[in-house]
């Protein structure tokens, strides 16, 4: 029986806790799949997209978090503007086409770079 109240309690706690939003920046070179992964994601969570917010942006609800997905070209010309988003975000996912070994040099400086940023510095990603 104390196992009983206990359970509940835990779960009242749970719901009454407020949902967390939780900003992830996608990352990676022009040609990754960025878009691909995040499109593969929406179609894996379907029943937890949330309506779509600003253009480029992914919105899922899991469990208690807000999750928005930030999806960034990877252009050249386009990677000075990743800095902008940097503080807002919690995390990262890098994208990296493991089968184009051609370009695998560009991807290792461009994450360097990246991860060398004070505002990306301690902030989780995902290869
Ligand atoms: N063979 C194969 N092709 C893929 C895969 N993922 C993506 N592609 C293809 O690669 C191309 C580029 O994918 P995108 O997801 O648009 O790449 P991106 O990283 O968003 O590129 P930018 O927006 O230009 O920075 C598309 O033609 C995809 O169909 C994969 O897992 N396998
Ligand atoms: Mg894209």
């Amino acid at each position: 029986m104390f196992h009983l109240f206990s359970h509940c309690w835990s779960w009242l706690q749970a719901i009454q806790e407020p949902i967390r939003k939780v900003t992830l920046l996608v990352l990676g070179l022009d040609n990754a799949g960025k878009t691909s992964v995040i499109m593969d994601i929406e179609r894996a969570l379907g029943g937890e997209v949330l309506p779509v917010g600003q253009p480029g942006q992914t919105r899922l609800r899991v469990d208690r978090f807000e999750v928005t997905l930030v999806d960034l070209p990877g252009g050249q010309r386009s990677r000075s503007a990743w800095r902008s988003h940097y503080s807002a975000a919690h995390g990262l996912l890098f994208v990296l086409d493991s089968s184009d070994l051609a370009r695998m040099e560009e991807a290792r400086k461009v994450l360097s770079r990246v991860l060398s940023h004070p505002d990306i510095s301690g902030k989780p990603i995902l290869l």
